[in-house]
């Protein structure tokens, strides 16, 4: 349903993004998880037909979504970082106008605006000015008007960000509730995000792809799995020798390590590392059974999608550190942090990309006089 193909973004000397490959199946919810500048937005943006790439393809619903926007737009439903919303309109009157802009027919729109205020749980706030809500119910209207005209894809952009923790949970499960109808992409800094509303993470780090699949696949491939920690006390009679190799031939382990070798018999401290997939702990303890061990203590111990996005982001930051020690130039990293400086500056952003930036579709262009009511 979303297909990426090599997709890359020069803002002048920056590169937001590089190369970017990755698909989403129909009815999946796929998480776009990267920290603060790693290129979600500016992602987001593209796929939404507001922002040109500079290279590669992105195709929506088989239409790619520079050379047919507004087929793309009629077939998305985007939900930017600060949604444009019409402050003084009422929520039902809102989405009348969205979808009328979204071109869906006369005698559809009651409906579908019926059934947006119905899914995103806004009926008793439906007569409500939006400029009265609270940023969650403001959320709320964010993701109905991205899915009043019934689109097949949903983007959103940092969809809970500001929201308090219960708003969170609200809308994390109102975008659940969507998938399977839809298919959605989201974006996110918060990995509790990804593990609670995705099944699958594409996970970006300085513009490049770093690692994409099922969030268990992920964790298991990156981090080689499970391992335990074991405390055991060994019989005097039995040889601490044979025993290792025991555990070490037991199908699934990857390998045995002392922690405590300087313990001294007959008390050993054990990690055992499985295999990527594997779970022997059950057999490892029947080797220490039959062998008259006493298990004191056994830990069993798998990675979190913290630790395999610490891994991820950290390996990637440490090549760019270790190569800049080796005395490269690292332009991309003195024109991103200029660019950030000079990104508060409408006139700075024109500078820094030049043509692209006028080439840029505002996203709000079907909501004329948008800055004013967003300040209103
Ligand atoms: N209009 C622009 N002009 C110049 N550089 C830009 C522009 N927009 C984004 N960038 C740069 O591109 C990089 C990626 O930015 P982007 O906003 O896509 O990241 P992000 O992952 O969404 O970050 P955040 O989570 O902080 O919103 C950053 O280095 C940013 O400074």
């Amino acid at each position: 349903m979303i297909e990426v193909e090599q997709l890359s973004k020069i803002y002048g000397s920056t590169k937001a993004i590089e190369d970017l490959s990755f698909q989403v199946e129909p009815g999946e919810i796929l998480g776009f998880l990267g920290p603060n500048g790693a290129g979600k937005t500016t992602t987001m943006r593209i796929l939404a037909g507001y922002l040109p790439a500079t290279k590669g393809t992105a195709k929506i619903a088989g239409y790619e979504v520079h050379e047919n926007s507004m087929a793309v737009r009629q077939r998305i439903g985007y939900l930017p970082e600060s949604p444009p919303l019409y402050l003084d309109m009422t929520v039902e009157s809102f989405l009348h106008f969205v979808a009328r802009i979204k071109h869906v027919a006369g005698g559809d729109r009651r409906d579908r605006v019926n059934t947006a205020i119905a899914r995103c749980n806004l009926e008793e706030k439906r007569n409500i000015a939006i400029g009265k809500l609270s940023k969650g119910f403001r959320q709320r209207v964010g993701i109905a008007q991205a899915i009043v005209h019934d689109p097949p894809v949903i983007i959103l952009d940092e969809p809970t960000v500001g929201l308090d923790p219960r708003q969170i949970i609200e809308v994390r499960n109102l975008i659940k509730s969507l998938a399977g109808e839809h298919t959605i992409i989201l974006s996110t800094h918060i990995l509790p995000e990804v593990s609670m509303t995705c099944s699958r993470v594409a996970i970006i780090n300085r513009g490049k792809m770093v690692a994409t699949g099922g969030i268990e696949e992920l964790m298991s491939q990156l981090t080689g799995g499970t391992s335990y920690d074991l405390e055991v006390e060994i019989p005097p009679e039995k040889d601490w020798g044979n025993l290792f190799e025991s555990l070490q031939n037991l199908p699934g382990v990857s390998e045995i390590q002392a922690l405590d070798p300087q313990g001294g018999e007959p008390h050993q401290q054990l990690r055992v590392i499985a295999e990527s997939g594997e779970e022997p702990g059950p057999d490892v303890v029947g080797i220490l059974y039959a062998a008259g061990c006493r298990l004191h203590e056994m830990r069993r111990h798998r990675a979190s999608l913290e630790e395999v996005f610490l891994q991820l982001t950290t390996e990637e930051d440490r090549t760019v550190a270790a190569s800049e020690a080796a005395g490269e130039t690292d332009s991309e990293t003195v024109a991103r942090e200029s660019a950030e400086t000079e990104e508060s500056s409408p006139e700075a952003e024109s500078e820094s990309d030049g043509a692209q930036v006028e080439a840029e579709a505002p996203e709000t262009a079907e909501m004329p006089e948008n800055e004013e009511v967003r300040e209103g």
